[in-house]
């Protein structure tokens, strides 16, 4: 049903209006009529009447092409080609005519002279479709999008002011007062920005903190703000800190999609008391913050209106032609991200290849917009080592002392003097003066990887290694809320996961395991990362995994206090990142040592 529907969606573009109409699924070769050709039916809608071009060599009746009054219909150009110029409703079809009801916004792109029409059947848009239409309106006619052409395609340097007046910065001030500098930076140049800025927000750095921020400045100021980001969750995320700093705004889409704490902020409920079309439209205009997904964009709402400043969050993680769509409703746009970190999601190796996994923060950073936030305020200076050797190359800096010196505060130590008489080395990981960064060499230990029934790789000796520590850390007084286990493959995940859920009400089954993807934007006091591979057998999907250094870097920056990174130094170190990692801890006495996993 799925691709069926894409490749009906995918018809429009790809098929001619005739191959179209002999589906009955189109109807091509139509102008607007001569006679009676607009009659108003309400403020907002208006019914055109079309016929077919004098020169249409297509013949016979509208009426036996298939469509017929009260379905919805896609308007395009189809001389000169432009794709989806608007939805419509069919009204009426007569032998001769068809009567479509259209928004009175649409009318002066419709009666253009000389454009030749074609009609659609809308079939309903997925996520393809949808994807399929920014592309094609970016190659549209408008100031709007030649605007952004210029900017992505030809990366055309983006334009600042020169200066920002007293006025406005004596208004924000209060609002800047908590910021570091770097954040304070970014935020002042979005102020003078006239066409995009990139903010490049390293792990840890506040990135949210300083959207909350701009969102107060701009509204402040008195400018409107597009706020968005691929995912519901990450746009909730922040209007639940706009809702903390008492800041009302509009959040579209779906109520079940919506945070419970958001969705007295949702459409449907704020606009309860609105009453008629005209309401309803005035209450859309007047909202000077309004935040949706990127793929909820489609909204009636952006036809109508621009906005001063789109602010897209986690922007590096986004297909280009998803990240398109709010662009298209604002003046200037912000990117919020860290191309360092994990990229959008492509599953195709030969999309991968072409380009597809390049979000458009990667595309555009480096042209001259791009401002950093590198105040981290998560992990401890040794963890944060590991990231800057790996990653940063000592860019990401301690945002306080307090921050840099932090340790995992384990009030019951003595307690697991018991279990270390017989795992001495759990001595080395848990005792106060235990390094906050460490890897545990499984090569002399019983931990090889094997096959489950599928055939996934997986490493039952790890497995168990990670239980015992989860053990220790638990009866040392760390809350299990506060400790997450990562394995760059779901199948160790699982196997993890059967292990502690064995006694569904113990403090270990709360402990969260989950693959890397699942924990980009959040963090924990103590990161497990069982890295599972322990052989000289090639698996090029596996090895993947494991030569990502932007999948290894989100991996490390997770742990707050401690990261305990646990694999087979011997086939590890042939990765170049994890060598990189393991040689590190190495050269820092940061240990590498063999356990014995025999409980
Ligand atoms: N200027 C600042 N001074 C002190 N603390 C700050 C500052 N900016 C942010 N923080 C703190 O840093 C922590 C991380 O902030 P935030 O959640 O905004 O980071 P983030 O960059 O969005 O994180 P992630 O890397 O997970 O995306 C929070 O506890 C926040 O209060």
């Amino acid at each position: 049903m799925a691709s069926s529907r894409g490749n009906k969606l995918k018809d429009i573009w790809c098929k001619t209006s005739m191959d179209r109409e002999k589906e009955g699924k189109g109807i091509g070769g139509l102008v607007v009529s001569k006679l009676d050709p607009v009659e108003k039916i309400s403020s907002d809608l208006c019914v055109i009447k079309f016929c077919r071009h004098d020169k249409c060599s297509r013949h016979g009746f509208l009426s036996t092409l298939g469509l017929s009054a009260d379905e919805m219909v896609v308007l395009s150009g189809e001389r000169p080609v432009v794709i989806a110029l608007c939805t419509a409703i069919i009204s009426r079809v007569t032998e001769t005519t068809l009567d479509l009801i259209v928004e009175s916004d649409s009318l002066p792109r419709l009666t253009t002279s000389d454009l030749v029409l074609r009609v659609d059947k809308y079939e309903g848009y997925n996520t393809t479709g949808l994807l399929y239409t920014n592309l094609a309106r970016l190659m549209s006619d408008d100031g709007h999008s030649q605007k952004l052409r210029d900017l992505i395609i030809n990366r055309t340097k983006p334009r600042f002011a020169n200066t920002m007046s007293k006025g406005c910065i004596e208004k924000v001030k209060h609002i800047f007062k908590p910021l570091n500098k770097p954040q304070k930076t970014a935020i002042l140049k979005v102020l003078m920005s006239q066409d995009y800025v990139l903010i490049r927000g390293y792990p840890g750095t506040g990135k949210t903190s300083t959207i909350v921020a701009l969102v107060r400045v701009l509204q402040t100021l008195g400018r409107t703000v597009l706020l968005t980001s691929y995912t519901h969750s990450a746009v909730d995320n922040i209007l639940l800190k706009l809702k903390k700093e008492g800041l009302k705004f509009l959040r579209l889409g779906r109520l079940s999609r919506i945070h419970p704490d958001i969705r007295e902020f949702s459409a449907e409920k704020r606009t309860l008391d609105c009453s008629s079309v005209s309401e309803l439209r005035e209450f859309y205009k007047s909202q000077t913050i309004v935040a949706t997904s990127c793929l909820g964009t489609t909204h009636p709402v952006f036809n109508q209106r621009k906005f001063d400043v789109c602010i897209i969050d986690e922007a590096s993680q986004i297909v280009q032609p998803a990240c398109l769509g709010p662009l298209f409703s604002a003046g200037n746009f912000v990117l919020v991200g860290d191309p360092k970190q994990l990229p959008p999601v492509v599953q195709s190796k030969d999309a991968r290849s072409l380009g597809m996994d390049v979000s458009l923060f990667a595309h555009l950073d480096g042209v001259g917009a791009t401002y950093e936030l590198n105040l981290q305020y998560r992990m401890n200076s040794a963890i944060m080592e590991l990231s800057n050797v790996l990653t940063y190359g000592g860019a990401l800096k301690c945002g306080m002392e307090s921050i840099a010196t932090a340790k995992l505060q384990t009030p019951n130590i003595e307690s697991v003097t018991h279990i270390s008489e017989n795992h001495p080395w759990i001595d080395g990981v848990l005792s106060p003066d235990a390094q906050p960064a460490l890897f545990l060499d499984t090569y002399q230990t019983p931990a090889p990887e094997s096959r489950n029934s599928s055939g996934l790789v997986q490493n039952e000796g790890e497995a168990r290694l990670v239980h015992i520590i989860l053990k220790c850390l638990i009866k040392a007084g760390v809350s299990s809320k506060e400790v997450g286990v990562i394995a760059p493959y779901r199948n160790q995940v699982m196997l993890i996961k059967q292990l502690l859920h064995g006694n569904n009400k113990s403090e270990i089954s709360q402990v969260e395991v989950n693959t890397v993807d699942q924990y980009q934007g959040r963090d924990k006091s103590v990161i497990i990362i069982s890295l599972v591979r322990s052989s000289r057998e090639i698996n090029n999907k596996e090895e993947e995994l494991l030569k990502d250094i932007r999948r290894l870097n989100v991996a490390i920056t997770r742990a707050k206090h401690k990261l305990i990174l646990l694999g087979d130094r011997q086939t590890l170190t042939q990765y170049s990142p994890l060598k990189t990692i393991i040689s590190t801890l190495d050269k820092k006495q940061a240990i590498s040592f063999e356990c014995v996993p025999s409980c």
